[in-house]
């Protein structure tokens, strides 16, 4: 147990994973219509039980396989236990400019009188125009809203814990998400560190509201080496200000910025590659020889350096001082690759070098692992998968140990 033994640490991609932040999907998915799930970064309508039973089987491989599973929905209403989390949460749930002063301040008044529960449901699923609570006296805002609209937003991408915030060595960089869509994760997510008694003592890197940084886009490839995915989320300042921050504490001493295609097919750096082994990668063969990165280290001066750009796979072996990183050949034809890309065949989440786990569905992509040596444990996502997300982008490893 992470809150008896050790405390979180995360000093790669492929260390035995022994903790684990996940989301079960809950009552925000019920709120995706096809009017809205473009908008809220769906690609389609999910059937809730059934995501939740493939939640449930991931969750379970993860336990069989030791690893502790700790669910972002009860740490959130633990951390909101605490008053000062309270306060926070209402602030952070209600918008004055979708609501006007008045609403605001009487939906703010009522969620300050809710238990930690209900305030936390609020703060994931949102609230629709008609749920909100009675109040006395006319209202502009309310008479001229659709009964359906959000008057807050539901969070259904919370699903996709990797992004919303990463453990980089003993520090965690709660990302500035761009979309907006998934901006106001954020805030739950500083809730939950600032306040859930297993993170209380965590120290940040980069702050929370810098440039935009994504989970999915930061991979460290080795102890001190980090690589951020540069594209549609995270940005180039996002990139410089999560080094700088870094280089500051002393927690990497090289990062590789690698700009990936702006499409939402490649949104982050782990569509098309993560790690399954110390030196190896599955990578979107596409990728294979187009992916450069820039390298930044930090200078004599206090300063960064950068230079590049250079090929990845160069540069990566470069600052992880080994002779090449393996790149596990899938050997697909470009159609099939792009087909097992698109649903997540290069978004593996490494439960320990050599073991990771995969979407049963990217049978091609999992059979040429397995001939390359790498364990896949295959899960079902059929649903989870309609939010564009695999294995790795539902996971937040909070302890790993050393390769
Ligand atoms: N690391 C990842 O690639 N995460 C997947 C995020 C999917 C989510 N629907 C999004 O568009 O942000």
């Amino acid at each position: 147990m992470i809150s008896e033994s050790a405390t979180p640490r995360v000093d790669s991609e492929v260390g035995p994973l022994r903790t684990v932040l996940l989301h079960r999907p809950g009552n925000e998915l019920k709120r995706l219509t096809p009017r809205n799930n473009d908008q809220l970064l769906f690609d389609s309508i999910p059937w809730v039980d059934r995501a939740q039973e493939e939640h449930d089987a991931f969750a379970e491989v993860l336990r069989g396989r030791g690893v502790e599973v700790l669910l972002l929905a009860d740490a959130l209403r633990a951390a909101l236990a605490d008053p000062r989390a309270h306060a926070a949460g209402v602030h952070a749930a209600v918008d004055d400019r979708r609501l006007g002063n008045d609403l605001a301040d009487s939906l703010r008044s009522h969620l300050s009188g809710v238990g930690a529960s209900a305030l936390a449901e609020v703060l994931m699923s949102g609230v629709t125009f008609e749920e909100l609570p009675a109040t006395d006296g006319a209202s502009l805002v309310r008479k001229m809203h659709s009964p359906h609209d959000f008057a807050v937003d539901p969070l259904p991408n919370l699903l996709f814990t990797r992004d919303s915030s990463a453990w980089i060595g003993d520090r965690v960089a709660i990302s500035s998400l761009t979309m907006p869509a998934r901006r106001r994760e954020t805030a739950v997510l500083d809730l939950v560190y600032a306040y859930h008694p297993l993170f209380r003592q965590a120290a940040r890197a980069y702050g929370a509201h810098s440039a935009p940084i994504e989970g999915g886009d930061v991979m460290l490839l080795a102890p001190g080496v980090l690589a951020v995915g540069v594209g549609e989320r995270t940005t180039p300042a996002g990139a410089e200000s999560l080094a700088r921050s870094l280089f500051a504490d002393d927690v990497v001493h090289t990062v590789l910025a690698v700009p990936i295609e702006q499409e939402r097919a490649t949104m982050h750096l782990d569509t098309v590659c993560t790690m399954v082994g110390a030196d190896a990668v599955v990578m979107y063969p596409l990728a294979r020889d187009s992916l450069v990165a820039y390298t930044m280290r930090p200078d004599d001066g206090g300063g960064v350096r950068v230079d590049g750009p250079a090929p990845f796979l160069t540069a990566a072996a470069e600052a992880m001082k080994i002779d090449r990183l393996r790149v596990i050949d899938t050997g697909l034809d470009p159609v099939t690759a792009e087909r097992e890309q698109w649903d997540d065949g290069n978004n593996t989440l490494a439960l320990a070098p050599g073991v990771v786990v995969g979407y049963e569905r990217n049978s091609e992509t999992n059979a040429r692992l397995e001939e390359a040596g790498i364990e896949v444990l295959a899960i079902a996502g059929s649903e989870l998968g309609s939010g564009r997300g695999g294995p790795r982008c539902m996971s937040c490893p909070v302890l790993r140990d050393p390769v």
